[in-house]
This record gives C-alpha cells, structure tokens and sequence, in this order.
C-alpha cells in the first residue's frame, strides 16, 4: 500500500505558484527556494539510493533547475552522479544548470542506472509528453530499480491527476504541499509513495489528505442512546441493509435499528416495521437510506419519508440513484452526507469541467450537503469547500458491499456527533481494510473496524 502524508496541504500550480510569489515579495530569493528544494529531495534520494548510481533527469523549467541543484548537492558528498538534459533551462534554473559542473548527457542515448531522478517536469507540465521523451523516460524507468520523482512524476497533469504519457515513480518528493495530481486518479497511482519537503514557503489551503482521527472510548456515564442511534432502511436486497447496519454496530453507535421486513442480523440488531414512529423517532442521530433500498415505487416512498423528516440523512446507492438530477432540488436545506461512487456523482451532478475535487466542492455548494465522493481517491467536500481526499485506500476495496459499510460507518459517526463524520468514517474504512488484508469481503471488513477504532483513540 502507498503511503501519503496525512493532514497535509494540497494546491493547484496556480495556487503553488501564488504561494512562491509571496515568498519571493516577502524577500526570499527564488535561488534560496530553489536551493533548498533541490536540497530537501536530494537528502530523501541520498537516504534511498544507499551508495547506489545515481542518474539524475533536468528538464527546461523549474524542475530541472531543482534537478540541477539535486545533481550538485549529490556529487559534493560523494554520490555517483550522472545528469541528463532536456533542453536549455532559463532564468535561475540556468544558473543552477551553470553551477552542475559535470557533464550533461542527451535523454535518448544516456544509459539507465540503478537510481532515476525524475526533474524533467513538474508543476508547468501543459501538455502531453512528447512521443521521444515519454519513451526515453519509461526506457529509464524500466532500468531503474527506484524511480523518485521531484515534485510530481513528469507527464501527470498538476492539477487533476490525469495522464500526460508519464512513466511513473516509486517515490515523489511533493515540494511545500502535495498537488492534486498526487491524490487524484491516475495521478495517484503514477506517485507511488508521496513525501512532503518542507521549502520555506508557507502554504495556506483548506484542502487536506485524510488524517487519523483522534477518537474517544465511551464515558463512564454512556448509555446506548448517548454513543448514538442509528436507523437503517431495508429494502429490496437486505444484505446491503444489513452490511450497513452491522457497520454502524461495529462503529460504536449504541442503538442500531434495522427497519423494514428482514428479520436477519446479529441478535444485538433491533428490527423495527418502517411505521410514522421510526421516522419521528428524536433519537435517531443518523438514517441510513439507499443500501438495498431497491429503486421501484416502494422504495421511492421510503425516500420521500427519508427526505421529510428532521433526522441527519445518511445517503448512498440506490437512494442516489433515485434522486438522480433532482438531487440538487430535492436536497437543498437537508441535513445529509451523500456518498456517491463516480457513475452515480455524474447521474446526480453531470460530468461537468474540472477536476474530482473542483466538482466535488461545486456539488456540495450547490446542494448545501457534504458530499463523500467514493473511488480509489475518495474526495470529501463539505459546503464551506473544505476538501479531504484519500489517497492511500487500498485498492482491494473495489469489491460488493464495501460501500454499504462505509454508509454505515458514515452514520455511526454522524449519531455519535462527530464533527467530521465523513472523513472519519472514510479513515476507518480505509484502515479497516488494510486490517482485513489482501482479498477482503465487505463481511469481513466489518471485523476490522474496531480494530481500527482501536489505532485512534
Ligand atoms: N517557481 C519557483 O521558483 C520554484 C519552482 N520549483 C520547481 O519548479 C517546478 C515548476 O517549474 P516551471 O513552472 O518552470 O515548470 P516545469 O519545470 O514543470 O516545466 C515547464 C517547462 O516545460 C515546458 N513544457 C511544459 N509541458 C511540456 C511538455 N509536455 N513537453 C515539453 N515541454 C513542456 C514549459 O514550456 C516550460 O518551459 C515545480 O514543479 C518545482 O519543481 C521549486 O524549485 C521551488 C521554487
Ligand atoms: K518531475
């Protein structure tokens, strides 16, 4: 599984280039930054190449600048360094290029070496890779046995993760904030482990990676209505319902209802007929509407009911397909978290333009709902426009089932009062999963969680 800072900051190239020009007015010199990054992945490729041959890739822009740098402060302690270029960089990355006193070889003859550093392009990459440099690059990769790439892998587009024919890395070297590119779709995959160097420019975003959650035992004083109730429709498929609710159990809440005709579960689960009661019930912290709810016209009715009453709503398959591009109507005002997986985002939303987070903070400004928007990079935005993304999930997740726990988990959080429900709930299934291990099922996810539980409090 990759590994990827938590809590850490995550910017657009506009809002990184924004951030350095502020450094720059605020009187540090572009040498001093570029000095120091180069500085800051050089010590992380020191620590990973152990002695090993170094080549080292510099691009035509900043990033070669910062590869030049890298080159240097390798070869002055001792390191076997070999450079190759493309094209002649400008303005301070010239000057960083005229103080690598080494040779620089050509991309397309140089030979691969134990260790590649990827300068060649990083946050100005603006279009595709050209055919000779994308196959130069992989010719290297594939002779590599690490590849660390500074700042972003070359050919990932910065600001929405997608594929500019980019070879990859085995580790990236985010510099002063990690990038969409690094936690969104293919992006994701091609940065293999993300560190984060600290370069001196502060960087202010209130988009975030996922972090663990600082968690509670119960107080001495708990009962079961006080760690929260949790409701959950059944409907047409009740192993969904009951994914969802066996979940909510394992999340903590005190008091979990089934609703609705299946009598199965774990004898802990109460069942309750879905009567005008339920749903006035005031101790209900979360329902869960939407796992195995079905789509025909009883289920429609439970959703109305769902959607007219006072509870917290907790959102997810089959009711997100119901609501379909009435979701932004029938959702305005409505206290719920919505957890959609990509087809059913773009059923609700539309495909629109932007990035997996630009799209996710525009659904849930437009609904007024937070919005967990499931895949292997998970975007949650609230309203506000405050963003989490997961990026480190493990892909052995894509399974039935696995998201009818994380409703459940979503809820149990929400009953219990948590102050970010989602991104909790999202942390724990995720660890859960890494618990559970390779080839997990929904069922036996649901094990894990407490063990999850247990890693935060
Ligand atoms: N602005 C600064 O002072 C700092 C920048 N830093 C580094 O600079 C990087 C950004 O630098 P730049 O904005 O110069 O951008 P890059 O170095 O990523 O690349 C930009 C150059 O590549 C060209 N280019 C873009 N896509 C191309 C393609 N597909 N094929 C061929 N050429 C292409 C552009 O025309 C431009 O000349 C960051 O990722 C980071 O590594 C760091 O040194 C910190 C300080
Ligand atoms: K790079």
């Amino acid at each position: 599984m990759r590994r990827v800072p938590e809590h850490a900051p995550i910017v657009t190239a506009a809002a990184m280039r924004a951030a350095e020009a502020a450094a720059f007015a605020s009187g540090q010199s572009q040498r001093e930054v570029m000095e120091r990054a180069g500085a800051a992945v050089a010590v992380q490729v020191a620590r990973l190449a152990a002695g090993r041959a170094i080549l080292v890739l510099a691009g035509p822009g900043n990033n070669g600048g910062d590869a030049y740098v890298v080159a240097r402060w390798l070869a002055e302690r001792g390191h076997d360094v070999t450079v190759a270029g493309l094209g002649a960089p400008t303005g301070v990355a010239a000057e960083m290029r005229a103080a690598w006193t080494g040779e620089v070889t050509d991309l397309d003859t140089v030979a691969p070496r134990v260790v590649l550093v990827d300068g060649l392009f990083g946050t100005g990459v603006s279009r595709p890779l050209a055919a000779d440099v994308a196959r130069a690059l992989a010719r290297l990769r594939r002779g590599a046995a690490i590849t660390i790439a500074i700042d972003l892998p070359s050919g990932i587009a910065t600001d929405d993760g997608s594929d500019l024919e980019a070879a990859g890395a085995d580790v990236t070297v985010a510099l002063a904030a990690l990038k969409p590119g690094h936690v969104l779709g293919d992006g994701a995959g091609a940065s293999g482990h993300v560190l984060l160097a600290d370069i001196g420019v502060p960087v202010a975003s209130h988009w975030h990676t996922l972090a663990r959650p600082s968690l509670e035992p119960p107080p001495r004083d708990a009962h079961k209505f006080t760690r929260g109730m949790v409701a959950v429709l059944g409907g047409a498929m009740p192993g969904a319902s009951r994914l969802a609710a066996r979940a909510a159990m394992a999340a903590g809440a005190g008091y979990v209802v089934l609703a609705g005709e299946d009598r199965g579960g774990p004898d802990a689960l109460v069942h309750r007929t879905t009567d005008a009661d339920l749903f006035g019930d005031p101790r209900i912290g979360a329902l869960v509407c939407g796992p195995g709810l079905g789509r025909d016209a009883a289920a429609s009715d439970l959703l109305d009911r769902a959607l007219a009453c006072e509870r917290p709503l907790v959102l997810d398959g089959d009711a997100l397909s119901l609501l379909g591009a009435d979701a932004a109507t029938r959702l305005r005002g409505k206290h719920a978290i919505l957890t959609p997986h990509s087809g059913e985002f773009d059923r609700m939303f539309g495909v629109g333009q932007g990035s997996k987070i630009d799209r996710t903070i525009a659904a849930a400004a437009r609904i007024g709902c937070t919005i967990v928007h499931k895949g292997a990079d998970t975007v949650i935005a609230d309203p506000a426009g405050r963003v989490t993304v997961s990026a480190a999930a493990p892909t052995w997740l894509a399974s039935a089932g696995t998201g009818d726990v994380l409703a459940g988990l979503v809820a149990a959080r929400c009953a219990a009062g948590a102050a970010d429900p989602a991104s909790e709930a999202v942390w724990l299934h995720a660890r859960a999963a890494a618990l559970a291990g390779a080839g997990l099922i929904a069922d036996g996810l649901i094990d894990h969680i407490g063990g999850a539980i247990e890693e935060c409090l």
